[in-house]
């Protein structure tokens, strides 16, 4: 048995929290608000962001840093993008290098175009940044809590601090794979939300199977193509962190990004769709950041390039479509077939 500290008591952080509490752990379960603290250790629910489900007598809530951490074994951080920063600050003091140290969070950060493991390497310090795991893949949440088969990917510069991860998480319902492509992973899991969002623009449209085929599969190569170009090898996108996480992301209705998709295709402006979501929706910031990325690299990405027009120009979403669908002849593999052969 190990003490595990989630950072993070949203909806992903609880149901990784059940995971680990499954598996024997003792874990803490850290929220930046008391109340929730409180509820997690009153009623072992959090009703926000898990409604109906009782969570293990193994989880402990905390609302204090300090002792959420001390003598922890290994440290999970699950915030959204946007506070990733700050919760790597105020937990810096309390780390030590021996902690197996993980994220699960899925984004890049527009001003830095960075990646996590890299603000996260960049906040703590070199011992750290060559330690750091990232836990990614097709998981919704609300599954992951009822113990639906769920399978995932763990990824590190260090296979043996990967090998840590998939011990403390699998278990039989919660199958944990190990990828030593530690860029691809990440950024796989970034980039899908951006695809998710135009799944779910496509759906609210009124557009067909055959377009949400068409963005998921064009989708994913502009992925692979961008991801490359950062360093990830290309296969890895036709892994659970690529193919698998768009796969569970572009066709459910527990995705938010697919939801907020949805209503920006059926008329709803951006601030309303946030204000309803009422959760993060990762996919509007890393939009921001990939078009920015992708320029600065110079990768063609006509989806996401579509998507921040009609996120950040006020685009209508129907000439988003419209355009993708006249952009100049071009052959499938372009771009790819060249890394591919290599
Ligand atoms: N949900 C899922 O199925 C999956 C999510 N992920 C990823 O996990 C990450 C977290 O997502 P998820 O748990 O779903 O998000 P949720 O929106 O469900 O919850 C976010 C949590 O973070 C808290 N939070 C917000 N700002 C801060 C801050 N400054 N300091 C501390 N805590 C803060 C929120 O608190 P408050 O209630 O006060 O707002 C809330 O508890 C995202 O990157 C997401 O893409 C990855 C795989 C699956
Ligand atoms: O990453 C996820 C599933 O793998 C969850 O996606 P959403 O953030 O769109 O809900």
């Amino acid at each position: 048995m190990k003490k595990v500290t989630v950072l993070g008591a949203g909806s992903w952080g609880t149901a990784l929290a059940m995971v680990l509490a499954h598996n024997g752990h003792d874990v803490r379960l850290w929220s930046h608000r008391k109340d929730q603290a409180n509820e997690i250790n009153e009623q072992q629910t959090n009703d926000k962001y898990l409604p109906g489900i009782r969570l293990p007598d193994e989880i402990t809530g905390y609302h204090e840093l300090s002792l959420a951490l001390d003598n922890a074994d290994a440290v999970l951080f699950v915030v959204p993008t946007k506070a990733m920063r700050d919760v790597i600050k105020q937990a810096k003091e309390h780390l030590t290098s021996e902690q197996v140290l993980m994220h699960a969070s899925k984004g890049i950060e527009p001003e830095t175009h960075k990646r996590i493991s890299e603000m996260i390497a960049e906040e703590l310090g070199e011992p750290y940044g060559e330690k750091i795991v990232v836990l990614s893949g097709p998981s919704h949440a609300e599954e992951v809590a009822l113990k639906q088969p769920t399978t995932v990917t763990v990824s590190s510069l260090q296979l043996s601090e990967s090998e840590k991860a998939q011990d403390l998480f699998m278990n039989n319902v919660f199958r944990v794979y190990t990828n030593e492509d530690f860029i691809g992973v990440e950024i796989g899991g970034a980039l899908k939300n951006i695809i998710a969002l135009g799944a779910g623009i496509s759906d609210g449209l009124g557009y067909g199977d055959n377009a949400k085929a068409a963005l998921i599969t064009r989708g994913l190569a502009e992925m692979a193509k961008l991801g490359v170009k950062l360093g990830a090898t290309p296969l890895t996108f036709a892994g659970l962190t690529g193919i698998g996480d768009l796969i569970v992301t572009c066709t459910s209705q527990h995705s938010r990004n697919y939801r907020a998709g949805h209503m920006l295709g059926e008329g709803y402006n951006l601030p309303d769709v946030l204000d309803k979501m009422g959760m993060v929706v990762e996919g509007v910031r890393t939009t921001k950041a990939v078009h920015q990325l992708a320029e600065k690299e110079a990768v063609d990405m006509p989806i996401t390039s579509g998507i921040y027009d009609l996120l950040f120009e006020g685009k209508d979403p129907r000439q988003v479509v419209d355009d993708l669908m006249q952009r100049g002849k071009t052959n499938e593999l372009n771009a790819l077939s060249v890394d591919f052969k290599n």
